[in-house]
């Protein structure tokens, strides 16, 4: 009979160390991705017009040619993970391996219509992946955020104190509302017919903006923490405005919330909620709270789609938030006092969700 350790056969128990192994060193996938962005190789193959060999980006580089192979592994790494093309191409008399950029590592271009490199830059700063060694302690700390734990203090005062930081947060989360731009193309229903919007938590103002041009008789508002919007200034139909969300929101037939409320705890989205619920118009179907969130359903979305989804509810969690199903999400409206919602697809993972006071 072939042997078993705790019932479980050999060829289950090699499954599981290769599960392990591969958790253990994810830790590298993160960072590999951060020494492209660095190395600005996005940049470099998309400037060189097409696929480019090792020894091409070696020379661009200037890296020490002892050092050469590690750049070739690096890469051959990357293109198995989805970041790269790689393609045979034929050069004088030889054939040789080059890489091309894919969907991913086009959205790292520095300097194109959509760019994500702001926030693989933000989020893998030490300041920010390197918290994630505290979850231990973290997790024993009765109301602490992760952040509280790590930088000792609120992420949001934290900002506040640190410009430079704040600056590269404010830039991250302006190249992700970026992509809104592309999910508007095809999906404006949620903005049909409203006059007026103001964008609660709006940061330096990307999504209003996108919005603007896409709706040019829309008067918008952004609206976030004093530091945020200090030195903005606007346009004719976009303001901004400082203020705190859980003291008042500025009036408006409709508010916009988008990555706002799985920063937060069910409490204090309840809180935003009714607050964004006195601020909207009682005018039929222009008054409404438009939310840009992430909605988990398991039983429906891809494998791949949950992980992302999931791990983003672990990130949330160590600010106190949380990613939310539809179950969740309804909980919340109900007893914010709103009478209905509606959901729609916008982005891969992002969801466009309507409710009405
Ligand atoms: C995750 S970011 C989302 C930014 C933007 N909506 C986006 O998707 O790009 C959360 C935003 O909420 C803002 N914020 C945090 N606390 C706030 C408060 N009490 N009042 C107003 N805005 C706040 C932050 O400054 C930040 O810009």
């Amino acid at each position: 009979m072939a042997s078993s350790i705790n019932g479980r056969k050999p060829s289950e128990i090699f499954q599981g160390q290769a599960l392990l192994y591969r958790h253990i060193y994810a830790f590298i996938d993160s960072m590999c991705l951060k020494w492209i962005v660095e190395l600005d190789i996005p940049n470099i193959i998309h400037n060189h017009g097409k696929p480019i060999t090792v020894s091409e980006l070696v020379s661009i580089l200037k890296v020490p040619q002892t050092k050469a192979g590690n750049v070739q592994r690096i890469m051959r790494y990357m293109a198995h993970n989805g970041f790269f093309e790689r393609v045979r191409i034929q050069e004088e008399q030889e054939e040789n391996e080059a890489y091309a950029l894919t969907a991913a590592s086009e959205l790292l271009v520095k300097g194109s219509e959509l760019c994500l490199a702001p926030m693989v830059e933000c989020v893998l700063d030490p300041t920010l992946s390197g918290s994630y060694h505290q979850l231990k302690k973290w997790i024993y700390e009765e109301d602490l955020t992760l952040f509280g734990v790590s930088l000792g203090s609120h992420f949001w005062e934290f900002l506040n104190e640190n410009p430079e930081y704040n600056k590269s947060f404010n830039d991250a989360m302006a190249s992700d509302s970026q992509m809104i731009n592309l999910a508007l193309r095809d999906c404006n229903s949620g903005f049909e017919g409203v006059e007026s919007i103001v964008d609660v938590g709006g940061g330096i103002g990307t999504t209003a903006k996108i919005i603007c041009d896409t709706f040019p008789n829309l008067k918008c508002i952004v609206f976030d923490r004093p530091k945020v919007v200090e030195n903005l200034s606007g346009t004719n139909n976009l303001s901004y405005v400082g203020g705190d969300m859980f003291q008042s929101v500025p009036k408006a037939d409709a508010v916009l919330l988008k990555w706002i409320l799985h920063n937060w705890t069910d409490n204090d989205c309840r809180r935003i909620l009714e607050k964004c619920k006195e601020a909207v118009s009682s005018d039929g179907e222009k008054g409404k709270v438009i939310i840009i969130e992430m909605v988990i359903n398991e039983n429906q979305d891809e494998h791949e789609i949950t992980g992302t989804k999931l791990l983003m509810d672990v990130n949330m969690a160590c600010l106190n938030g949380k990613e939310r199903s539809e179950e969740e999400w309804k909980k919340l409206f109900i007893e914010a006092g709103f009478r209905d919602y509606k959901i729609s697809p916008l982005t891969g993972f992002l969801s466009l969700i309507e409710v009405y006071p």
